[in-house]
């Protein structure tokens, strides 16, 4: 027997009026990286708003989530934060690459062989039959440490080039500092606008997403992405610097 009131009809014409109510998006984005570039600060900066005081090896895989506003849509942005160390990941791993929404690769600025690191990234990406139409971005964190400067912003803008992704510099620590060691005016925090800026993308490239409705705890299923903006696309959403 029909209710009245709270059922959802579909009829042949989907209208304003016969569409479901609206459901919260997720969007499942991974945090890959060497072990201790801090990929748990990033997330934990973005998704809680502080430095975390201290973190141990990641172990498997840890959520944080995020409900966002963007132009009048609540999004739930959901970070994957990825342990970084072999024997802590190798149960995990099939797991985390499933319904991918976008990657955020992470290296140290302060560690070179963080950066020397990321083609093997890149290629477990690949080997989890996650090709470039989802969207990826490059992290160089520990900006604050101005004096360890060990991978230059040119060095990691080419890399970035190379393989059409946004770089971005920051520091989890002091997410208002400047790659050039300033502080930003306004007390931006780029953490922030690094995760937004992916959101954003998402947003805009309105991939086919089975949703959980609002306050729900189910899991999000990518149908299609169709988020290729190639190498050009790539360049056009990002920065090279913080
Ligand atoms: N100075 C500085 N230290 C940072 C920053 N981000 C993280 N750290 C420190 O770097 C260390 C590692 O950080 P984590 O976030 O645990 O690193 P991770 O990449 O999650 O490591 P795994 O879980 O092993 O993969 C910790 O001691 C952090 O306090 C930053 O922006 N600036």
């Amino acid at each position: 027997m029909a209710e009245s009131g709270s059922s959802v009809e579909f009829s042949g014409s989907l209208t304003s009026s016969t569409l479901p109510p609206p459901r919260t998006r997720i969007f499942k984005i991974i945090v890959i990286g060497d072990s201790g570039v801090g990929k748990t600060c990033l997330t934990y900066r973005f998704c809680a708003g502080k430095f975390p005081e201290k973190t141990e090896a990641t172990i498997g895989v840890d959520f944080r989530e995020r409900l966002v506003e963007i132009d009048g849509e609540k999004i739930k942005i959901q970070l994957w934060d990825t342990a970084g160390q072999e024997r802590f990941r190798k149960s995990m791993v099939q797991h985390y690459y499933r319904n991918v929404h976008a990657v955020v690769f992470v290296y140290d600025v302060t560690n070179a062989a963080s950066f020397r690191s990321l083609p093997a990234w890149i290629e477990e990406c690949k080997q989890h039959a996650l090709g470039t139409e989802v969207p990826r971005i490059l992290v160089g964190n520990k900006c604050d440490l101005q004096d360890s400067i060990q991978v230059g912003t040119d060095v990691a803008q080419q890399f970035a080039d190379a393989h059409s992704m946004p770089v971005f510099e920051t520091s989890a620590k002091n997410p208002s500092s400047h790659g050039d060691g300033s502080y930003g005016s306004g007390n931006s925090d780029h953490v922030e606008a690094i995760f937004m800026t992916v959101a954003h993308k998402l947003k805009s490239q309105k991939p086919l997403v089975l949703s959980q409705p609002s306050g729900g705890s189910g899991g999000t299923i990518s149908l299609s992405s169709g988020m290729n903006d190639g190498g050009d696309g790539a360049r056009s959403w990002g920065c090279s610097s913080c």
